[in-house]
């Protein structure tokens, strides 16, 4: 199990003077160093942090694995085939939303990712991942269309207001975790989590691969210092590292 932190935030930040700084090339370092396996962003169609730029200086300055988070656009998929990132992660997206709501819904998706996405990506040397709510049916189509991996939405499980729903949440990302393995994807997760939830995440569901982790991350940074932030998320994720 690696931790991969989503710079996008740091870009927000920037964003919202104007200015060069903070730069999320130098927080990204700063990840690495700290122990982080890689680097997430998500260059969203509007550009609200992340930006072109930004995705070129990573892919230079990134030296593990750096997972390009994207809507299944023409454009999107014509940059990642440019950058070659190591993995990319599919992920449904609408310009209203203040982040991902939820998973891709791979009944819609399906046939436009078997005859259009996934034929111009793989053998690319891109791994291809889809970001999916923990639902059988989704997952299995993941697995038809032979996706390297698929990343389990967890802001469900993050956001739930009660126990049962929490107890519930995980259950289904249990369950989802070992359908994907079987069926032979890896099995990476994110969203929402933080330094609250992530030991239970963890501990609770098997064959994690990637775990990607950001806006928790960089906010818990402001007061911890970015390396010891990341540290803090690693120490955790250690205990079950056998
Ligand atoms: C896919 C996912 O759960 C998040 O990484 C999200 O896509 C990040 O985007 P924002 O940083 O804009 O919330
Ligand atoms: N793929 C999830 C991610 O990159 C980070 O999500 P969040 O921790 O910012 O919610």
């Amino acid at each position: 199990m690696q931790l991969l932190v989503n710079i996008d935030h740091v870009a927000t930040l920037r964003n919202a003077r104007g200015e060069g700084y903070p730069s999320p090339v130098e927080a990204a370092k700063v990840c690495e160093e700290a122990g982080a396996s890689g680097i997430v962003f998500h260059l969203r169609k509007d550009r609200r942090h992340i930006r072109d730029e930004d995705v070129y200086a990573l892919k230079k300055a990134v030296t593990g694995t750096l997972d390009f988070e994207m809507a299944a656009t023409h454009e999107m998929i014509n940059m990642c085939l440019e950058v070659k990132p190591e993995l990319i992660t599919l992920v449904p997206e609408s310009r209203e939303e203040l982040t991902t709501e939820g998973g891709l819904n791979m009944s819609t998706h399906f046939d436009d990712f078997e005859q259009r996405v996934f034929p111009k990506v793989q053998g690319s040397g891109i791994e291809i991942s889809l970001f999916l709510d923990p639902n059988p049916e989704d997952i299995d189509l993941a697995g038809k269309l032979g996706s390297d991996a698929i990343e389990l939405h967890t802001g469900t499980y993050a956001n739930a207001q009660t126990e049962i729903a929490r107890t519930h949440e995980l259950e289904r990302l249990k369950e989802g975790a070992e359908q994907a393995h079987d069926l032979g994807m890896k099995v990476n997760a994110g969203h929402g989590l933080n330094l609250d939830n992530l030991d239970e995440f963890v501990s609770t569901v098997p064959h994690l691969n990637d775990v990607s982790i950001g806006h928790a991350l960089i906010s818990t940074s402001l007061f911890k210092g970015l390396h010891n932030t990341v540290e803090s998320f690693l120490e955790i994720m250690n205990k079950y590292n056998h």
